[in-house]
């Protein structure tokens, strides 16, 4: 086992005179559940089909499980599940075994076969008669057989319905749990990511703007929530992500929190979600190439 599922170098990919994601550079450790994060545009699409080879970068590197991504290389310990959940509709459930088995050097029938069971799915099912929930189980246990060393979910629960979610969600904290490999799974959605995810990727723009452990990231920030008049002063001696002043008070992201010498500010613990909001709102100018 590498000890580095995803490295990559400035990374970028062009799309015309556009970049979908530029300058892109991070070490990903194996092992990990990995959650990239951004709106829509930001770019996550763009570097997940570059890691699965579906698309090639314009510049830069990047390695998975300590290899360069190409033909015959490690995308055979990669597996990848897309939004629209990457099955044939008119393939019976079987079928999608079969070709499965065909097209996968390291193909496990008897991994698909128990999930399905466990799940009361029929292999003698056509795909498209399946419920979204049961195609999205389907997806994961094609993708499971594969025994993959690297497991990649584009927004895999954005189509489904609560209960469906929270189920694709438990089946892959239990996948992960037996078989240690590294997923990454993208949504728009934090609040989704938080309970499933150890380690953030945020991108915006399609630029890096965080990557990390969770909770090192949490304890790396605080929050300085105190009277506007004294901002300015507080603020100077501070690593500031991001400054949100409201008619009263004004409240700073900082990063390695200093202490503050200053009785009518408070410090506070901040969720992941406050700050994922925060760093994307962080002033931020995209280049000319960078928007649409
Ligand atoms: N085939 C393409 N041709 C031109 N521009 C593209 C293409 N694919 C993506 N882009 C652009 O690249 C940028 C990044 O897109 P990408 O699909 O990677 O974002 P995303 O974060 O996955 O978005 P979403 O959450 O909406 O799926 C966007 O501005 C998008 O318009």
């Amino acid at each position: 086992m590498t000890e580095t599922a995803i490295a990559t170098k400035k990374l970028g990919r062009r799309y015309g005179r556009k970049w979908g994601l530029k300058d892109c550079s991070l070490r990903i450790p194996a092992g990990r559940v990995v959650g990239l994060v951004g709106p829509n545009g930001a770019g996550k699409s763009t570097l997940m089909n570059m890691m699965v080879g579906l698309l090639r970068p314009t510049e830069g590197e990047l390695e998975l499980l300590g290899e360069p991504v190409g033909p015959n290389s490690v995308l055979e310990r990669v597996a990848y599940i897309d939004q629209e959940h990457s099955l044939y509709r008119n393939f019976k459930v079987r079928d999608m075994l079969t070709a499965g088995r065909m097209l996968n050097t390291r193909w496990d029938q008897q991994i698909a076969v128990e999930r399905l069971r466990e799940r009361n799915i029929p292999l003698d099912r056509k795909v498209g008669e399946l419920s979204g929930g049961q195609r999205a189980q389907v997806a994961l246990a094609v993708a499971l057989a594969t025994t993959p060393e690297l497991l990649i979910l584009d927004e895999p629960v954005a189509s489904l319905d609560p209960l469906a979610r929270k189920e694709m969600m438990s089946a892959l904290m239990a996948a992960k749990a037996e078989t240690g490999c590294t997923v990454v799974l993208s949504s728009h959605v934090v609040s989704e990511l938080e309970r499933l995810c150890d380690y953030l990727v945020v991108l915006d723009y399609g630029q890096l703007r965080l990557v990390g452990d969770i909770d090192e990231l949490l304890d790396q920030h605080r929050l300085l929530i105190g009277p506007v008049p004294t901002a300015d002063q507080v603020a100077a001696g501070q690593d500031v992500v991001h400054r949100e002043d409201d008619v009263d008070r004004t409240t700073l992201l900082v990063r390695g929190a200093r202490p503050v010498d200053h009785p009518q500010w408070r410090v506070e613990r901040v969720n992941l979600e406050t700050l994922v909001m925060q760093y994307l709102s962080m002033a931020y100018r995209p280049t000319p190439e960078t928007v649409a």
